[in-house]
């Protein structure tokens, strides 16, 4: 259907889909590939929820949600990334910049390990969860944040704000 529309991106995985809907990791890697071969865009959602992060189990989550992907798809041409932590989606609770660059560094270096230099390099990892106008710019400073996903903030003036912050890095 979004082909026939035109439409070219879809986002997959998002973290209300795993938990409401019971996608499995295998299950969310298995529509990234379809949509793939379909010629579609892909946004992979991945993100612990409150109680992994406190189990101290985030990257452990994370990287399975990315594994079952990776074991499943060959071409990371147009293919993204987007770390959502779960408690930080819509609940105004956003990640610290260093705490989203931890998980960012260490997604990047699972690619590197797992799938290899090249796809780590050029895959885009972006971030999603209460970016707003006012914590955008500092999010953005992270060298392994590569863009944003966003949600609420997108309907209001400050939107125009966070996709300035897509500027940061290079005029740093
Ligand atoms: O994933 C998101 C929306 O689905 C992020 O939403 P918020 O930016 O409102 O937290």
């Amino acid at each position: 259907m979004l082909v026939n529309l035109q439409v070219p991106w879809v986002i997959l995985g998002h973290s209300e889909r795993r938990a409401l809907l019971n996608e499995s990791n295998d299950f969310v890697a298995d529509k990234v590939a379809y949509a793939l071969a379909q010629g579609l865009k892909v946004i992979a959602c991945i993100g612990e929820t409150l109680e992994q992060r406190e189990a101290g189990t985030t990257m452990e989550v994370v990287s399975a949600q990315t594994k079952a992907i990776a074991e499943k798809i060959s071409d990371w041409t147009n293919f993204l990334l987007a770390y959502e932590p779960v408690w930080a989606i819509g609940t105004g609770k956003v990640a610290s910049p260093a705490q989203a660059q931890e998980v960012h560094d260490g997604l990047r270096k699972w690619l590197h390990a797992n799938v290899g230099p090249a796809v780590a390099e050029s895959t885009r990892i972006i971030y999603g969860g209460s970016v707003n106008g006012a914590n955008c710019k500092q999010l953005a400073a992270q060298p392994d944040l590569d863009g944003f996903l966003v949600g609420g903030a997108s309907l209001k003036p400050e939107f125009v704000d966070i996709i300035k912050s897509a500027t940061v890095k290079s005029s740093s």
